[in-house]
């Protein structure tokens, strides 16, 4: 299968002169289509510039980043932020919702920039909000909802487009247990079943436990990748707290 997204050799040095330093060096992976990735690693190690890196928010000091065939790292200006609009999905640790807005018209944003009919909206809505179970608060404003149904309708905002790739970063930093096990559950599933590829980065095994495949970083470079394959989330779980503590990271006590 066509890779979706193919990182070769991904160099970020920020600062200049004498005064730089290297967050990232010789990064190289793949991401196929309908693949959920995690990004681990100790504090420092890197995970949020790779994020940004990949989700043009920055851009990559050296190396190329092909999603499906467009080289993002060579693209500028209205070509990438438009490329931006029109394949990738992001959801924050801080929701990034619209205050003034309801959580239906929240979600609705993206698809009237792109001026879809008022009847597909309504049918690509319903069903997201479905998928994430928040139907019975489509006309509340975030102020009245939980910081987890916040988090449920950006990511929401983030999937309706079927964007080609989800970027992920912290999406359960700011919420309790239940909540982060809803949006994890509400995630994984639509990966298994809608095919949406999502990169998540987390500092939590347990969130990064729900992903099928995860690469650690230690001090900016790829240093292992752990696969889920027929291992249970629980077994998987282990796994990763196993190899977080020989990396010195921290976990989560939640199973
Ligand atoms: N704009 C910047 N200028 C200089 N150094 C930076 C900049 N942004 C990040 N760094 C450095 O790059 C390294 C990687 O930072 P990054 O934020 O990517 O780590 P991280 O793995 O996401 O950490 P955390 O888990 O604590 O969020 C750190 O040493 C950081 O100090």
């Amino acid at each position: 299968m066509e890779s979706l997204l193919q990182v070769k050799n991904v160099e970020k040095v920020f600062g200049k002169g004498a005064n730089t330093f290297k967050a990232l060096e010789d990064i190289s992976f793949t991401i196929d289509h309908g693949e959920f990735v995690g990004i681990m690693g100790p504090s420092g190690a890197g995970k949020s510039t790779l994020l940004h890196v990949l989700a043009t928010i920055d851009t990559p000091s050296k190396g190329d980043i092909y999603i499906e065939n467009d080289n993002i790292a060579k693209m500028k200006g209205d070509q990438l932020a438009d490329f931006r609009r029109d394949h990738l999905g992001f959801i924050f640790q801080d929701y990034n919702l619209l205050d003034s807005l309801t959580v239906r018209e929240n979600i609705v944003l993206p698809l009237a920039i792109a001026k879809l009919p008022p009847k597909e909206i309504d049918v690509k809505v319903n069903s997201m909000a479905k998928a994430f179970g928040i139907e019975t608060i489509l006309d509340k404003y975030p102020y009245q909802i939980s910081g987890g149904q916040k988090q449920r309708t950006a990511s929401c905002r983030a999937l309706v487009s079927n964007p080609k790739l989800i970027f992920a970063d912290e999406p359960t930093g700011a919420l309790d247990s239940k909540s982060a096990t809803d949006l994890l559950k509400a995630l994984s599933s639509l990966n298994e079943d809608q095919d949406a590829t999502i990169m998540m980065v987390t500092h939590d095994a347990f969130a990064a436990s729900f992903c099928r495949r995860i690469l650690f970083i230690s001090d900016g470079r790829l240093s292992r990748e752990m696969i889920r394959a027929t291992h249970s989330r629980k077994e998987f779980y282990q796994m990763i707290l196993d190899e977080l503590a020989q990396l010195g990271g921290d976990g989560h006590d939640t199973v």
